[in-house]
């Protein structure tokens, strides 16, 4: 298991900011941290970190308590902060060169700071000062700071704000290829992101975990999954909301219907039993799953 999180809370004076939440993560997870603004996403990684003591519970990175052995967690986590600071008087190499210094890399500091400069994309800005850069390459310098000592665990607070297209697509490449053999914990509020990069999602709301799962899996629980279907004469929805395995019913358009559900075969086979039975003609019948955007709305409105 590389991160290990227990029961773990914090308390802002009468707020529960993260409120008892529970998750294990194995390597080779890329798991999207998604929720509302406020709702305990940064306060969560802070505390899985090291950066900030928890109010309540356990946090357990590679094996190591964070409030018992804060070193050795920072050993074994690169984090890149939301508000990544940076100092922006020195240059990027000099800022890496720091920073390698920092986690000890001794000799291997300029080979691993020339492969990570080329993997982050850093190379055409390598010799500006950090204050010099665009907002996406500062991006890409804290990137490159997480990466530098070679992490097991990526803890990444909104990796990809503020990256133009190309910028995002080159940087989702990089967390892909390092998910290979990490584990890597990204919050975001895009969720095409996590359609593209993440093997799981966890979404938070209030301190709480409301939906810990495949993004796959999500979209067929209950009520996540739905048929669209046209019949040739209008139908009541009482009618169809009797039909076994029907969570709700939506009217579109004509006599189009939304019919959501957790069991989509299941409905199939009773819409056309109904259209059979009660003399109705389906001329269309089509099944979907909601957007991973539609079901973060629902879960969290
Ligand atoms: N230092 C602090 N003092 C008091 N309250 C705080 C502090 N830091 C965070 N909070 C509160 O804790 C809650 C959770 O904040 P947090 O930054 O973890 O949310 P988030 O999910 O990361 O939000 P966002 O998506 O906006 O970045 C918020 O209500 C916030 O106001």
């Amino acid at each position: 298991m590389s991160i290990q999180v227990s029961q773990l809370s914090k308390t802002y004076g009468e707020q529960k900011a993260v409120d008892g939440i529970s998750f294990a993560l194995n390597k080779g997870e890329i798991v999207g941290f998604l929720g509302p603004n406020g709702a305990g996403k940064s306060t969560t990684m802070k505390m899985i970190t090291g950066y900030l003591p928890p109010s309540g519970g356990q946090a357990v990175v590679s094996g190591f308590d964070v409030a018992k052995e804060p070193l050795e967690v920072r050993r074994r986590v690169g984090y890149l902060p939301e508000a990544n600071p940076l100092y922006y008087d020195m240059y990027v190499k000099e800022f890496l060169g720091f920073a390698a210094s920092v986690h000890g890399l001794g000799k291997a500091a300029p080979e691993r700071i020339r492969n990570i400069i080329a993997l982050t994309g850093l190379e055409p800005e390598s010799k500006k000062k950090i204050g010099a850069l665009s907002k996406g390459y500062k991006q890409r310098v804290g990137l490159a700071q997480a990466l530098l000592h070679d992490p097991e665990v990526l803890i990444l607070d909104e990796p990809t704000s503020g990256l133009d297209p190309n910028q995002l697509a080159d940087i989702r490449q990089v967390i892909r290829a390092l998910g290979h053999n990490k584990t890597v914990i990204l919050s975001t509020h895009i969720m095409q992101e996590v359609e593209a990069m993440c093997s799981r999602v966890i979404i938070i709301n209030k301190g709480q975990i409301i939906a810990d799962d495949t993004v796959q899996n999500l979209q067929q629980q209950e009520g996540h999954g739905y048929i669209q279907v046209t019949f040739g004469e209008p139908v009541a929805a009482a009618e169809l909301e009797q039909l076994p395995e029907v969570v709700r019913v939506a009217p579109q358009e004509g006599n189009t219907w939304q019919l959501f559900t957790g069991n989509v075969e299941a409905v199939r086979k009773n819409l056309l039993q109904f259209a059979l039975l009660n003399n109705r003609n389906i001329l269309s019948l089509q099944s979907n799953s909601q957007s991973l955007e539609a079901i973060f709305r629902q879960l969290t409105k």
